[in-house]
């Protein structure tokens, strides 16, 4: 699909959809445990992919409250609740390949939930998928004593894992994914032994490991970050390593949990309110009550880009009004998914915007940092690339509409399409359908408010 967007003033409330890291999470969690209803889920195209998963390991999602039927894969489309049927921390072997399409969630954390199985699981994905790093986790689980293999020997998908899985030490790099923690903690809590993970470099992403430490406390699992002498710390910032002692049951108190909103999906609603709210209003983002989620990052920085924000943290509400936007220097070492929305807005802005710590954004559906400069460069952006850092320079930028490509990433056609709400004229984003991997609601949500945007294709 292509969407054609101009330049637009916006008004009103968009309702911030529910957390993706929260959601795999909660689905993957519910089906260790022996069953749990999750609630208020994101229901995506990548979370989809980790239902198909905890369904493959002998367990089953559906919609609560639906009439059981023995559908293979449940229409989850629009379910406020899932009902998930756990194995039980014992995966059973897959009958077929596990297909974890777009997300690198769902691969690296059911890779790990894969080596508890007595027998092979093979995993797979699309092209980009295919072409991501997974081989610090497979060394990590081989030397855990699983058998854990890329077919091509690359480090890349298609995976075979055979377990099981006791648990153990292990040392692994921070500075990949912290999805390679995650999975390891997520599985290691119900093997044998628990596993200790030792980071050999400094973690980035660390919130996310926050964000599963805080989902494995409401599902009563214990884990804990540690410091270079073991001692315990409050989070993963700084963490030299993590602890997860083996023998663990998942269960949610009250057998429920609750998804809270994304931080990242927000970080588009909240940029296109600081670039194109109405003089006289403001754009109000509801679903926005704190979490661990490192992206709510993207507040201040819209607040120290120059736009008046007004954040009520315990009603889960922001209010944004448009602004004449300055330059800001970022560290994204902990929030790799703000770097699109982040160039987009430096786009926008007077004076420099210097995106720094960025290495990793490289390793997402597609190397962001490279993408966001060469399609925000089509539409009269300029910017610098180096390797570790990306520089938008807003004051020679002219924005202008122009013909961009989404990359196949739903990230890069969210941001492009926040610069084209402040860009002369018509941009076409192509590939403009990816939105469904994170945010399938965007282009109504943003049409609600007052976009300019025509959809030409099929969604
Ligand atoms: O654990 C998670 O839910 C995620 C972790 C981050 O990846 P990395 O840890 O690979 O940076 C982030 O970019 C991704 O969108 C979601
Ligand atoms: C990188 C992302 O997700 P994943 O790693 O799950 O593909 C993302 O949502 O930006």
């Amino acid at each position: 699909m292509d969407v054609h967007v101009t330049r637009s003033t916006l008004r009103g409330t968009a309702r911030a959809p529910p957390s993706k890291s929260y959601t795999h999470r909660a689905l993957l969690a519910a089906g260790y445990s022996d069953g749990a209803t999750v609630e208020s889920p994101l229901v995506s195209a990548d979370t989809r992919a980790t239902a198909r998963a905890v369904t493959a390991f002998g367990g089953a999602v559906a919609p609560a409250g639906a009439d059981g039927g023995a559908e293979a894969e449940p229409d989850l489309a629009d379910a406020d609740a899932l009902a998930v049927e756990g194995f039980d921390g014992r995966p059973a072997v897959p009958d077929d390949v596990i297909d974890c399409a777009n997300s690198g969630t769902t691969m690296r954390l059911v890779t790990a939930a894969a080596a508890l199985a007595d027998g092979a699981t093979v995993l797979t994905g699309d092209g980009s998928l295919r072409s991501r790093p997974q081989g610090p986790l497979l060394d990590a689980l081989g030397d855990l004593g699983v058998r854990a293999e890329s077919t091509r020997s690359n480090g890349q998908a298609p995976l075979v894992v055979a377990g099981p899985l006791a648990g153990g030490e292990v040392a692994i790099p921070g500075d990949v994914s912290s999805q390679y923690v995650t999975a390891l903690l997520m599985a290691g809590a119900v093997t044998d032994e628990g596993v200790e993970v030792e980071l050999t470099t400094e973690l980035k992403s660390a919130p996310y490991v926050d964000i599963t430490l805080e989902l494995l406390a409401d599902f009563g699992v214990e884990a804990t970050p540690v410091d270079d002498d073991g001692d315990p710390l409050d989070g993963a910032a700084g963490a030299a390593g993590f602890s997860v002692p083996g023998g663990q049951t998942y269960a949610p108190s009250g057998g429920t949990y609750a998804v809270p909103g994304d931080f990242s999906s927000i970080s588009y609603l909240l940029g296109a309110g600081a670039v194109a709210a109405d003089p006289g209003g403001a754009v109000r983002i509801e679903g926005a009550r704190p979490s661990a989620q490192g992206d709510a990052a993207i507040v201040g920085i819209v607040e120290e880009m120059g736009a008046a924000v007004d954040w009520d943290r315990e009603a889960g509400e922001i209010a944004v009004e448009r602004a004449d936007l300055a330059g800001v220097t970022v560290d994204v070492g902990d929030t790799p998914d703000l770097l699109p929305t982040i160039a987009a807005l430096g786009a926008v802005a007077d004076g420099d915007t210097r995106i720094e710590n960025c290495e990793h954004v490289r390793y997402k559906e597609t190397d962001r940092v490279s993408a966001m400069a060469e399609e925000l460069g089509k539409m009269g952006a300029e910017t610098t690339e180096e390797p570790d850092v990306l520089t938008v320079h807003g004051s020679e930028s002219d924005l202008r509409g122009a013909t961009v490509d989404g990359r196949g990433d739903h990230r890069i056609v969210m941001a492009l399409s926040v610069a084209a709400l402040a860009a002369e004229g018509t941009t076409t984003v192509r590939g403009a359908e990816h939105v469904d991997v994170s945010f399938p609601g965007f282009f109504d949500a943003m049409a609600d408010l007052g976009m300019d945007v025509e959809r030409e294709g099929a969604e």
